[in-house]
């Protein structure tokens, strides 16, 4: 038996794994890294996150990325040349984070990492009949393992295409897996660049289990700060937004778009939401003008007032339901009162924190939740490829050498 397979297993036997689970999303902020200490698997799944940490992009990283980013278009070479590039400079970062926590690469068991997205088309946004769905992660985890000397799962997406769903969102499994309650009614609402969310039944029945993409969370408002106000990368405390008057001619044009139409579960990202969006928006209702303020207020209100909308739809009839929060958005206090302010069911939004989990470390504790179930798990059925949930086991495998 070859040593790697060999460890490999050796880990899966363990009663408790240490797992690094990378995230990299679509803010382009940085990466996150989570060394999770992962016990059990499926509905007995407990992750303590022992360290967690985001190491910032530099401008750089960001230049090259945003070449190929979100683009129909580009420069083949450059994704070329990004992928083994993206890989080994995650694969330096973990190294050089374990080296500060001081703990050695011996001991982790795995390294769960999502890579970097670079295009997500599923077919509601292609439309092309010839084609299915499709999304492309690079930072190719080959150039990761060896740098960093650790095995790596990685490349999940893939495999939720291949069972039937859009790639997207992998939340629900974690969440469903780790976060369902038999006394309350869940929602668990990421707020990252997209805004996606889970809803967990209290009677923990995975057919009822659902999950969706709902918009953009803070996407276009980071593009926005981006080219209006450099060299801020996004608008901290919602400070630019603050200041601004919502347009109600602009939010009408920014929520009259065929994907809100669409039932869940959908999926969607900066391809679609990005400033064209908002221009197309801005000549529609005249109202290309604006100070930078009044965009800023009106951005935050399509974003606040799109996630209100789908916990009001996801929680309809029902009573007791509670929301969790996680994201950068969470961070946002104009953001976060709008949804609020538009949920009339709600009294509170919590954040995971509260559930045990740094909201700003859901992500990357997922993939350490999905590296688990590849080596350990399996056993859950969700059986829901309708409602995009299908039953896999997510992820390639990449040796250390
Ligand atoms: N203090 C803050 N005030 C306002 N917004 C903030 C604050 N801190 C973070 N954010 C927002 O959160 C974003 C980063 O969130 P997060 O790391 O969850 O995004 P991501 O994971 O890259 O996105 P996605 O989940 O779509 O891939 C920032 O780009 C910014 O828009
Ligand atoms: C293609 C892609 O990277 N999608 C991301 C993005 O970021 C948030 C939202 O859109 C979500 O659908 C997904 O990531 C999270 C981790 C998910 O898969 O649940």
């Amino acid at each position: 038996m070859h040593q790697h397979i060999e460890k490999l297993y050796l880990s899966a036997k363990k009663e408790r794994k240490l797992i690094i689970g990378l995230m990299s999303g679509t803010s382009l902020d940085g990466l996150d890294i989570a060394l999770c200490e992962v016990s059990g698997q499926g509905m007995d799944t407990h992750v303590e996150v022992v360290k967690f940490t985001t190491v910032d992009y530099d401008d750089d990283y960001k230049t090259r990325v945003k070449r190929v980013f979100a683009k129909r278009e580009c420069d083949l070479e450059e994704v070329t040349l990004l992928n083994p590039w993206i890989g080994q400079l995650h694969g330096e970062m973990v190294a050089k984070t374990l080296a500060s926590w001081g703990v050695a690469k011996e001991l982790i068991d795995v390294i769960a990492s999502h890579g970097q997205t670079i295009y997500h088309c599923p077919k509601n946004q292609h439309k092309r009949a010839e084609y299915g769905n499709a999304t492309l992660q690079i930072g190719d985890s080959d150039h990761l393992a060896v740098t960093a000397g650790i095995t790596t799962i990685a490349d999940f997406r893939q495999k939720h295409i291949a069972a039937g769903g859009e790639g997207a969102p992998l939340a629900v499994y974690g969440d469903y897996l780790y976060f369902t309650s038999t006394s309350e009614n869940r929602i668990l609402l990421n707020m990252g660049g997209i805004a996606n969310l889970t809803y967990l039944p209290k009677s923990a029945d995975a057919r009822a289990v659902f999950s969706s993409d709902i918009g953009p969370g803070n996407t276009i408002m980071d593009a926005y700060v981006q080219r209006y106000f450099t060299p801020l990368h996004y608008d901290k405390d919602a400070a630019i937004a603050a200041k601004g008057t919502v347009s109600e001619d602009l939010l009408a044009a920014l929520c009259d778009d065929a994907f809100f139409a669409l039932g869940f579960p959908k999926t969607t990202g900066p391809e679609m939401f990005n400033l064209d969006y908002l221009a197309a928006a801005q000549a529609r209702s005249n109202t290309q003008n604006l100070s930078h303020f009044d965009v800023m207020a009106t951005l935050v209100q399509f974003s606040g007032a799109m996630i209100a909308k789908a916990i009001n739809q996801c929680s309809e009839g029902l009573t007791d339901v509670a929301v969790y929060a996680s994201g950068g958005g969470v961070h946002n206090p104009l953001l976060m009162d709008i949804i609020l302010a538009n949920c009339p069911a709600l009294s509170e939004i919590k954040n995971t924190d509260s559930l045990g989990i740094n909201p700003d470390a859901k992500e990357a504790v997922l993939f350490a939740i999905l590296a688990n179930e590849c080596l350990s798990g399996g056993q859950q059925r969700f059986g829901n490829t309708e409602q995009g949930i299908p039953d896999i086991t997510m992820g390639k495998i990449s040796f250390a050498d």
